[in-house]
């Protein structure tokens, strides 16, 4: 792993990518405005912002999509995936072959791609009946699956997901939480999470990162307990002190 010692706080032995001092314009426009984010080895980290804030362009900069106007990013970003809201799979391929695709930049062969895409849809829980059905034919749930097995497909280290579980319902979506949490784990990924649930950050991520209306952070919190310690009443006092601060910095604005 990558230490990053001029980050604010000091060096951090399991840091994968870190931003420092970014700002981003675009069309013209500032967007963000010098913001600073580590992110480390089998950590989820939550973004959370009101709409237009500049969350997906904070994924965007870390996954070296786009290069920061002023500031840096640094870390080994060729080893990242994405998963996206509307998980942007192939209409005319199966779940099956959606995986494989994902594992097209590895060295894998064709039948261990195909291989590799069956052990990944059964990791993430799609069942065996629905490899060959396509996007189409699956619920919310199944895609988001799929969606999330392509990005593993890659074999990433860091892995950013944009609102992945917009959408489904409040029993899919924590099933789906508790096995990206999972995954983080098991497999010892640095994943970034955009939500607007104050409640999924609160009840999977072990770092929120708050970015304000103008682009910059308000605040960052480490969230104590593991995920797996974390009940339903602290789950629900870390989601409401999250809304705290966030309205606190909120009216400090006003
Ligand atoms: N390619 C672009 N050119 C110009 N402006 C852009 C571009 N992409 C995004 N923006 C603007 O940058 C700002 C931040 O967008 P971004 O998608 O990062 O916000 P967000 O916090 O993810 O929003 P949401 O929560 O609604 O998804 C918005 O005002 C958006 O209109």
């Amino acid at each position: 792993m990558t230490s990053f010692a001029t980050q604010p706080g000091g060096a951090t032995p399991d840091a994968l990518a870190a931003v420092t001092a970014a700002c981003v314009e675009l069309g013209g426009r500032p967007v963000l405005q010098g913001v600073d984010l580590i992110v480390e080895a089998a950590c989820l980290t939550a973004i959370i912002g009101p709409s237009g804030c500049g969350k997906t362009t904070l994924l965007r900069l870390l996954g070296g999509l786009i290069e920061p106007t002023q500031g840096r990013v640094e870390g080994n970003r060729e080893r990242t995936a994405f998963v996206f809201q509307d998980h942007r799979l192939l209409p005319w391929r199966t779940a099956l072959e959606n995986v494989a695709l994902g594992a097209l930049s590895t060295a894998a062969g064709r039948p261990e791609r195909q291989r590799m895409a069956e052990r990944l849809l059964s990791e993430c829980g799609l069942s065996a009946e629905a490899y060959r059905l396509y996007p189409a034919e699956l619920s919310g749930g199944m895609r988001a699956r799929v969606a999330l097995a392509r990005a593993l497909a890659a074999a990433p280290h860091l892995l950013l997901l944009d609102e992945p579980f917009n959408g489904l319902d409040l029993q899919m979506r924590r099933s789906l939480q508790t096995m990206l949490r999972a995954l983080v784990e098991r497999r010892g990924l640095a994943a970034v999470l955009v939500t607007h649930d104050l409640l999924e950050a609160a009840r999977i991520a072990d770092q929120v990162v708050a970015i304000s209306a103008s682009g910059c952070v308000l605040f960052r919190e480490r969230l104590s307990h593991p995920p797996a310690k974390r009940d339903s009443d602290r789950i629900q006092a870390a989601a409401r002190r999250l809304m705290q601060r966030l309205e606190a910095t909120d009216s400090d604005r006003n």
